[in-house]
């Protein structure tokens, strides 16, 4: 089972940083892969570096033809969530989404700018994470935490350089050496 998170759209300068965070937001919380429709060499350098330090197997791939790219992934095994303040409570309709999710690989889209009403007709489910307009960064957050029920906080990723060791009251960091 995989999860995918297909992030539409990026306006250069402005979205950097917070193109960025949803990379890293979707490799903490479970993803496995990050595509982008717009390249962007900082934002695939920073999100490089962290998982050559940090660990996992964590991809990242830019596309040019979204829309193929997602109804391939609908045909193989795939079912496709876009996450939107339209879209149906996810309170309401996770419990459908993870009895479908079974043996399914995911794929979340969230946007940047206005998202092409094609994101909205291709998706399987359009989810809201309240009806109200915020981030792509707290949506995903939110989505993956409900998806996984909270268990990917505990993810060990492999041959990672840095560990932290979770503390109330101290830091504790392991770095491994190169050789
Ligand atoms: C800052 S919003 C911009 C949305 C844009 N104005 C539009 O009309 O499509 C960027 C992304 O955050 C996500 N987002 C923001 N609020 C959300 C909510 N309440 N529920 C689900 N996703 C949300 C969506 O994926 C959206 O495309």
């Amino acid at each position: 089972m995989r999860v995918e998170v297909l992030r539409l759209g990026h306006r250069g300068e402005r979205d950097k940083r917070i193109s960025t965070h949803v990379a890293l937001t979707a490799r903490a919380l479970g993803a496995d892969k990050i595509i982008f429709t717009v390249e962007d060499e900082h934002v695939e350098e920073s999100v490089k570096k962290i998982v050559e330090n940090w660990g996992g197997n964590f991809k990242f791939e830019v596309i040019k033809k979204w829309k193929e790219y997602i109804k391939n992934f609908k045909e193989n095994n795939g079912i496709v969530v876009h996450l939107t303040m339209y879209g149906a409570n996810v309170n309401e309709i996770m419990d459908e989404i993870k009895k479908e999710f079974e043996g399914k690989n995911i794929l979340v889209i969230v946007g940047a700018e206005k998202v092409p009403k094609e994101a909205y007709e291709l998706a399987d489910y359009n989810v809201s994470i309240g009806n109200q307009p915020h981030s792509e960064v707290a949506a995903l957050a939110i989505f993956l935490d409900r998806l996984f029920e909270g268990k990917t906080l505990y993810r060990k990723f492999e041959n990672a350089k840095i560990r932290i060791i979770p503390s109330n009251d101290k830091k504790q960091v392991i770095i491994k050496k190169d050789k």
